[in-house]
């Protein structure tokens, strides 16, 4: 408090102080002069007291500030000490606050706790069943693999083996070959150049022997001629001599006789006259017997002559005949000669045209060599293709090995990254929520302190106000306090506002953080589709017709067959010949149900995700079908295993958001008319088979039941069995007598991820194939046995025409194959399961299944299996549905 008397002095000060500034422009100078110094006087006196009373003042002042110093003090202590209480107060009621804080803190805590760790256990059974499934799938997806691998290698072995064997048999059959074509070639030409050799002999021993003939026929003649020209000579050169010598005689006779005569001339010319005529006379007698002698010698010339001639003419005849015989003979032998030439001739064109198609032979066979050596050469780039495709198949499966490690690693090391940022993240999520309370506190503690010291400020700033209202001086340790409040008041809403901000900057990275948790599940979620997808891709490697083989176990005192069965292959002898056939599987006598629907497991996988997927089993009556198919008491087969799978599967999609409705129905061809084995009323409507996208084949007038439990299911299973036209044949006490087709159509809704599925699996117990004089069937039995081969043969042709890559398939021909159509063109996924009979008895059949089973496990149904997913309206509920969602991206 201000004291009177200073205040009242101080107002006057101010009064006062107002009183020189008054102007008085009307005075003259010097009075003003003087004024002025009466006025300063004044004032120095006024200044003086004032100074004297600013003293006074100070003295007062300063023992009011001692004072009031002390009452300060004492009042700074109080206020300390009341501030203390209060502090102590306060840190009561805030330990108070602050332990009943953390008492829920600890409760919020602790219930967070529970949150968390129920939270952590479901996540934990959530992500162990999810790492079991995942570990499950991936161990079946391993041993499928495996099985992929090891059928692929065994198939791969097999036909490298077969190859090898083949490119043995066959370079065996081409050496054979070679060597039978070489030797029958060698033989050929053996067999060719000793009948050339033998002809040649031959042609050449006739030859000989006919040029020895004709060389013996003309040395004969030769001789026969030169003996003859020789005796002709002879004979002319005798009947020359003769002749000249008769000439020559006659000459000599003549000369004599001439000498004679003229001699006798002479002497006669001697005797002229008289022995002119003398001479004459006998010149004339002599001329006359020369005449006659000549005449004689003309005549017995001539005669000779003749003689000769005739001679001659003989011998020319003779010589002639011989001639002619010669000529004949030489004709003949010409004739011969011809013929042999002809022969000859024809056999050198024999020889030729054997020659020819020995070459043509040789040709071929060089032909055939080239061609086994193309063969060879193909056969070897055969080789390198297979090796190729092999090493192709092996990398791909390498590939889709190491994609699927990787996938798998990916996977396991998503799950942990996901599993370590979890914990992570709730270990950040724990210290944020702590240090966001701890700071909370402290903010509120601060803002509380804050606002104690910003009213405390208030306080003193009105305490500040008045006293300086009151005082007019400036304390400069309250201001200092008052500056230093201000610092620790500005220091602490700096802190509050920094912890502010770091607080939103860790609520952002705690968003971040639950945004990449979100990422990693949605990232876990798509890893889980790559996974299915990859399993699909498998199935359908695997190929869209797969063929299981099973061995019904054998009866009682049969003769059992020769059966050698490993993993995938299937030989057995028969009529002293060996057969070998290859399958996806073979199971013998000893497998179990278990173990065929282990195989079956990801068909019925495949129906869940929107494939029409097709299961049917074929055989001989009595070879295991419906024990395949529907098993008996306590070894349940093929279709209550898959439908009780899919009640399951489908159940856990449910809690993944998915709505399915399963309807069922069952029904039988009998005689080729469709029955409806539901019907309760016998009703017996027309049933239609008509097609459809979604669910493949649909039945008008079927009965098709919901189901939701098993128990419901194996009612109508029983309902249909009774139903179901069975019979006593000579093969199966209790055969069926009607192809049964169970089909379930499943159709699954979900709102979050805004899409729907259709799928269908159909499962087929065909009638047994028999033999109608096996059979024993009579009457309707007949008739029946008639029904069910046709429908068979139906079948066979529609694998058949698919084969052989007919742009027909004909699945019109019979009810069966007009129902099974969807699943077979194409769309759907197909198993056979051919069931055999063990007993030597049954080996025929057992082959014919076999042949037809070999037949449809080398057809493709001809295109991609078509997955029937639609978009579905979402849910209208947008708070559930991200949940919804989320969690079904999980369960997908
Ligand atoms: N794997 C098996 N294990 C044990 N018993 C089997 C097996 N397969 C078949 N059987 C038995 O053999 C008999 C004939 O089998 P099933 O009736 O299944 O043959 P099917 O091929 O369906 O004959 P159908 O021509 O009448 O249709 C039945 O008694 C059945 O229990």
């Amino acid at each position: 408090m201000i004291p009177c008397r200073l205040r009242n002095s101080w107002l006057k000060h101010i009064t006062r102080k107002k009183l020189p500034c008054e102007p008085n422009l009307k005075r003259p100078k010097k009075q003003k002069k003087q004024e002025h110094k009466q006025q300063l006087d004044e004032l120095k006196e006024v200044l003086r007291m004032k100074e004297s009373e600013m003293q006074a003042n100070t003295d007062a002042l300063r023992d009011y500030y001692k004072k009031i110093m002390h009452e300060k003090d004492a009042l700074l202590r109080n206020k300390e000490s009341e501030m203390k209480t209060t502090i102590s107060d306060m840190e009561q009621t805030y330990q108070a606050a602050i332990e009943e804080r953390e008492g829920t803190l600890e409760e919020q805590e602790n219930r967070m706790k529970n949150c968390i760790e129920t939270l952590q256990k479901k996540h934990e059974v959530t992500l162990r069943e999810l790492m079991q499934r995942q570990q499950q799938k991936e161990d079946k997806m391993r041993s499928s693999m495996d099985n992929l691998k090891e059928t692929h290698e065994a198939l791969l072995q097999e036909a490298v083996a077969g190859h090898r064997q083949k490119e043995a048999e066959m370079s065996l059959s081409i050496d054979e070959l070679k060597r039978a074509h070489q030797a029958e070639l060698k033989e050929k030409e053996h067999k060719m150049k000793e009948s050339i050799e033998v002809l040649r002999d031959t042609q050449e021993a006739a030859l000989r022997e006919m040029e020895s003939v004709h060389k013996q026929k003309e040395t004969e003649l030769r001789e026969f001629v030169e003996s003859l020209q020789r005796t002709h000579k002879r004979v002319l050169d005798e009947k020359d001599a003769a002749q000249k010598q008769a000439v020559k005689m006659l000459e000599q006779q003549l000369s004599d006789k001439e000498s004679e005569v003229r001699s006798r001339i002479s002497n006669l010319e001697q005797n002229q006259q008289r022995a002119v005529d003398e001479i004459e006379k006998s010149f004339r007698l002599k001329e006359e017997a020369a005449e006659r002698a000549a005449s004689e010698s003309a005549a017995f010339l001539r005669q000779q002559e003749t003689s000769l001639r005739e001679m001659v003419h003989s011998l020319q005849r003779q010589l002639d005949e011989k001639e002619a015989n010669l000529r004949d003979t030489i004709q003949s032998m010409q004739l011969l000669q011809n013929a042999s030439s002809e022969q000859l001739r024809l056999e050198q064109q024999r020889v030729q045209r054997l020659e020819t198609e020995a070459e043509d032979l040789r040709n071929r066979s060089i032909a055939n060599l080239q061609r086994a050596d193309q063969s060879e050469a193909e056969l070897v780039s055969t080789r390198h293709q297979m090796h190729d495709l092999q090493e192709r198949e092996q990398q791909r499966i390498q590939r889709l090995e190491t994609e699927k490690e990787q996938l798998a690693e990916k996977a396991s090391e998503r799950q942990a990254a996901l599993q370590e940022e979890l914990i992570r993240l709730k270990m950040l999520a724990k210290r944020f929520e702590e240090e966001a309370i701890s700071l909370k506190a402290s903010v509120d503690a601060k803002q509380a302190q804050c606002e104690k010291l910003s009213m405390e400020r208030d306080a003193l700033k009105v305490e500040f106000r008045s006293y300086k209202e009151h005082h007019g001086t400036s304390n400069q340790q309250q201001m200092e306090a008052i500056t230093e409040l201000k610092l620790t008041v500005d220091k602490l809403s700096k802190q509050v506002d920094f912890t502010k901000a770091e607080l939103q900057i860790q609520q952002g990275n705690l968003t971040q953080r639950q945004g990449y948790i979100i990422s990693l599940e949605n990232q876990l979620a798509q890893a889980e589709l790559t996974r299915r997808e990859l399993h699909n891709v498998i199935q359908e490697l695997k190929g869209n017709i797969r063929v299981f083989c099973r061995i019904r176990p054998q009866l009682e005192n049969r003769d059992s067959l020769s059966l050698q069965v490993s993993e995938n292959r299937i030989a057995l002898d028969h009529m002293s010949e060996s057969y070998t056939f290859g399958f996806d599987r073979v199971f013998d006598t000893t497998s179990t149900q278990e173990a065929i629907f282990d195989e079956v497991d990801g068909l019925v996988q495949s129906a869940l995700d929107g494939y029409k997927v097709c299961i049917f089993a074929y055989g001989q009556t009595g070879s295991g079908k419906t024990f395949t198919m529907q098993g008996s008491e306590g070894a349940r087969g093929l279709i209550p295993r898959c439908l009780s799978k899919i009640l399951q599967c489908s159940e856990a999609m449910r809690a993944a958001g998915w709505e399915w409705t399963l309807k069922v129905s069952f029904l039988e061809v009998y005689n080729e008319v469709l029955r409806d084995l539901l019907d309760n009323d016998g009703s017996n409507l027309v049933h239609v088979i008509k097609h459809d996208d979604a669910y493949g084949t649909m039945v008008t007038n079927v009965t098709s039941v919901e189901v939701k439990q098993m128990d419901h299911i194996n009612r109508l299973m029983e309902r249909a069995g009774k139903a179901r036209a069975v019979g006593a044949t000579d093969m199966n006490a209790t055969s069926s007598r009607s192809h049964s087709i169970f089909a379930m159509y499943l159709h699954g809704v979900n709102r979050e991820l805004q899409c729907e599925l259709q799928g269908a699996l159909h499962l087929v117990d065909l009638a047994g194939s028999e033999r109608l004089d096996k059979s024993g069937s009579t009457g309707d039995r007949l008739k029946e046995t008639q029904n069910i081969n046709k429908s068979l043969s139906s079948l066979a042709d529609v694998f058949l025409a698919k084969a052989e890559g007919r742009s027909h398939i004909p699945f019109r021909n019979s009810k069966l194959t007009h129902l099974m159509e969807p699943c077979l063109n194409g769309q759907g996924k197909t198993l056979m399961v051919v069931n055999v009979g063990p007993e030597a008895m049954h080996a025929h059949e057992t082959l014919c299944s076999l042949r037809f089973a070999a037949q449809v496990s080398q057809c493709t149904t001809g295109g991609k299996p078509k997955r029937c997913l639609r978009s579905a309206p979402p849910k209208s509920n947008t708070g559930s549905c991200r949940q919804a969602a989320a969690s079904s991206r999980r369960g997908k």
